[in-house]
């Protein structure tokens, strides 16, 4: 957890437990600065507000906390004059400290080693370690691109922690493009812009996770755009994520697009049968359960949309074979899998039909309105609701999804699943008719 993340549930808890006036007075006025280890730099206008922070809010703030990250975190006090005496102290510490201890947000056990490879990702694993090996010379950028949960953000963290291992002094940062978007505006706000871009562009590996959501946002892709070509030019290797290739994210300014072309985009795919049994025996050993192959197979052949859902399903069945004190068998599986295999083992490449048979079904209309040409609002919204949950309920790729519907460009569903989430957030009946129909389907 970032610390303007753990920061803002921290106010969340103030804010209800505090009176209006202690929140505004000494909550609101606090900045976060830094968190690192176990300590939260905290920045405050006055010695007055040092004063109070520490005799009546700072219990308050460890146990919130506490209850927030399950981890004892201890509040530092700085004055903003202080501050620049503070960074050098942390500058000093971090000197000694090895950077694995560095604050650079990695998941240790995202690595190459616990990365099962298989026909859909082995280009992404290839390139993932090249790049690891030898960051900034051969890819870059490097972006790896694809559908959700198929180990984008494993293989970045992956080469983060493998660059880490080999050279220990690397300055490595990890990011969500959300995280980056958060910290800018944070540091326009508080007036801090130059630490931010210190803290951004003097890195050695620059790590940015889904990227597809700095669309519509100009201010940040402008200072992201800088940030590229700065680290670009001093020969820093910059990874990132996208859940589609730049060009087909509406509202990604043509710069950024054209750069991010520079290095090498490999996408990954649904993982096949061998490879999802072979993730499911990874998992299993990891966790010391001893599962029959035979099981381990048939839960494969049950979910077979994404690695998250595969390991997500065999935690269920271990959930379940612990609640009800009995070895894992078949039909303890089916009983686990029971809500989840209906739809999720059906929804495949079939089921873009089945998805446009009850679209047209709920909103009364014909399949072939919904596969047809015609723009009338009336069928507009059921088509694009038709392609959104194509696209997030199935694994079929965009351009098989276009052609289910009478032919269409894949860029056509891509649109459709933009505008459609949009529209989630502003029309209750959208919301409403998408979880009705997720419901039918059986999701
Ligand atoms: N090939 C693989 N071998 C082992 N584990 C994998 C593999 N692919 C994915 N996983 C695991 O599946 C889970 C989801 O992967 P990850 O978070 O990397 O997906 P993602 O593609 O980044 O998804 P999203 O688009 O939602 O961010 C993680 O726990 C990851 O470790």
């Amino acid at each position: 957890m970032d610390k303007d993340n753990l920061w803002s549930k921290i106010s969340d808890y103030f804010k209800s437990d505090v009176s209006r006036t202690t929140y505004s007075t000494w909550v609101e006025t606090a900045i976060p600065i830094k968190l690192e280890n176990n300590e939260l730099i905290i920045e405050l206008p006055s010695p007055l507000h040092k004063d109070y922070w520490k005799d009546k809010l700072s219990e308050q703030l460890i146990e919130y906390a506490y209850k927030i990250t399950k981890k004892d975190i201890f509040p530092k006090f700085v004055l903003k004059d202080e501050l620049k005496k503070s960074e050098e102290k942390i500058n000093d510490t971090k000197v000694q400290l090895p950077t694995f201890m560095k604050d650079t947000h990695l998941n240790p056990e995202y690595t190459f080693d616990t990365f099962v490879i298989g026909k859909g990702n082995q280009m992404a694993h290839a390139a993932a370690l090249v790049v690891s090996e030898d960051p900034g010379k051969m890819y870059n950028p490097l972006l790896l691109y694809g559908g959700v949960g198929l180990g984008k953000t494993h293989l970045m963290h992956a080469i983060g922690n493998k660059i880490v291992k080999n050279k220990p002094d690397t300055q490595i940062k990890y990011v969500t493009s959300e995280s980056f978007t958060n910290d800018f505006i944070n540091a326009i706000q508080s007036n801090h812009t130059e630490r931010f871009r210190q803290e951004y562009r003097n890195v050695d590996v620059l790590l940015v996770d889904d990227i597809q959501f700095f669309a519509d946002k100009d201010g940040t892709q402008e200072e992201f755009f800088h940030t590229f070509n700065d680290l670009y030019e001093d020969g820093k290797q910059i990874v990132l994520t996208s859940d589609r290739l730049p060009n087909e994210i509406s509202k990604l300014q043509d710069r950024l697009v054209s750069r991010f072309a520079w290095g090498l985009s490999v996408d990954i795919t649904a993982p096949d049968l061998e490879t999802r049994i072979a993730i499911l025996r990874a998992k299993a050993d990891s966790d010391n359960m001893e599962v029959p192959v035979d099981i381990l197979n048939y839960i494969a052949g049950q979910i077979d949309s994404n690695v998250r859902e595969l390991e997500g399903a065999l935690s269920r069945v271990q959930a379940f074979a612990k609640f009800k004190k009995t070895v894992i068998s078949k039909d303890l599986v089916s009983e686990a899998l029971h809500g989840l295999n209906n739809h999720i083992s059906k929804l495949n490449k079939s089921s873009v039909d089945e998805i446009i048979y009850q679209v047209a079904n709920y909103f009364e209309l014909e399949p072939e309105d919904i596969k047809g040409k015609k723009r009338t609002k009336a069928i507009v919204i059921p088509r694009q609701i038709a392609m959104y949950l194509s696209r997030k309920l199935t694994n079929v790729s965009l351009p098989k999804i276009g052609i289910s519907f009478g032919g269409k460009d894949h860029t056509t569903v891509i649109h459709a699943y933009d505008k459609i989430s949009v529209l989630m957030k502003k029309e209750k009946a959208v919301k409403e008719a998408v979880k009705e129909l997720s419901k039918i389907l059986g999701k």
